[in-house]
């Protein structure tokens, strides 16, 4: 686990000490738009047209903002156009790695042995986190964006030219209600885990996780009534909050002390979670076995054994009860 410091590398864990034990993520670093004319996006600069084979993602498993992308990747059937690495899970003194292994994609693109060397070719005195997702233009060798929130809507919008689903996971009559329930699930879900998890004071991780178990409890409500986040139609929202829950049985019950309840003992998120992950596509984008080892395995402070607990018993393949729930254009991935 480290950083970048004007383009070195520095093997270094998360400091809270200027915040009070709480954990403060940075903003993500490169925030270009690829879109279909290459006229610069909502922020950043312009440049990035969509062709096809031109872009590539770097991803991790286990990490759940990175899975965001994957899934939209897989479900707008963005696979022939936008090539794809995936990073060891074991994240140590040398950051995301390609070292080889069951589900590692290595880079053929950039042949890094190290993702920080993505971020220092982009920018050689680059000095920050290296954080995955990151989307990459092998034509002018940078990277057009590490933020997961951004690159799905690039995902979602800009290569309509090339894909046949037409799906829209961020339709313009539910952009407000998706906007803010994303705002309300990235503080206190998404990045809540995080807060309570990487918690380094009794206060800080008391206060995220009862913020945590809040939200939680306000989202069962809100499934019990309506069947996805934004109303009777599934958006982007619903895959935001999905990557967080897929995980949260398996490792932030247990590694981030989010054990108030679990997931499996909310009817309405459960059901929901079940339903998510039967979409086909979905469950090929989720490998329970790197997500428990990259956090089990590479947060030393939290876990110093290492040791990778062998449950517990998931399974979100039986039946879910969803359908007694209205749902309006239904996705549906067309033929391959
Ligand atoms: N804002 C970023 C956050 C990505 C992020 O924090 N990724 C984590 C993995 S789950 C990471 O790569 N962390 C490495 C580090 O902080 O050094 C996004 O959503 O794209």
């Amino acid at each position: 686990m480290g950083m970048l410091v004007e383009g070195q590398w520095q093997d270094r864990w998360y400091d809270t000490t200027r915040t009070g034990g709480r954990f403060e993520r940075q903003d993500s670093a490169f925030r270009n738009w690829v879109t279909a004319d290459g006229a610069p996006g909502p922020t950043g600069g312009g440049g990035f047209k969509v062709e096809p084979g031109r872009y590539h993602l770097y991803v991790s498993l286990a990490c759940p903002w990175a899975h965001r992308t994957l899934i939209l990747r897989k479900l707008k059937k963005l696979d022939g156009l936008i090539g794809l690495s995936v990073v060891a899970p074991l994240m140590a003194e040398h950051g995301w790695t390609f070292t080889e292994g069951s589900g590692v994609v290595p880079d053929t693109v950039n042949h890094a042995r190290y993702l920080y060397e993505i971020y220092v070719k982009a920018k050689h005195d680059y000095s920050g986190r290296v954080t995955v997702p990151v989307l990459w233009d092998s034509e002018r060798q940078t990277i057009v964006s590490n933020e997961s929130a951004e690159i799905i809507r690039m995902f979602n919008g800009a290569f309509a030219a090339f894909t046949d689903v037409a799906y829209d996971f961020y339709p313009a009559a539910l952009r407000e209600e998706i906007d803010a329930t994303n705002a309300f699930v990235y503080r206190a879900i998404n990045n809540g885990v995080y807060r309570a998890g990487f918690a380094t004071t009794q206060e800080a991780y008391e206060e995220a996780f009862a913020t945590l178990f809040q939200a939680l409890d306000t989202v069962e409500e809100r499934l019990s009534r309506q069947r996805y986040l934004a109303g009777s139609r599934l958006t982007e929202a619903d895959w935001r909050l999905f990557t967080t829950l897929v995980r949260f049985d398996a490792v932030y019950v247990g590694h981030f002390k989010c054990n108030l309840r679990r997931i499996a003992d909310y009817p309405n998120l459960s059901n929901y979670l079940k339903e998510l992950y039967q979409i086909p596509g979905v469950a090929e984008t989720v490998d329970i076995t790197h997500i428990k080892r990259h956090y089990y395995g590479s947060h030393t402070t939290i876990n110093p054994t290492r040791i990778v607990p062998a449950g517990p018993a998931l399974d979100f393949t039986s039946p879910h009860d969803r359908e007694r729930l209205p749902a309006v254009d239904s996705f549906r991935p067309s033929s391959p």
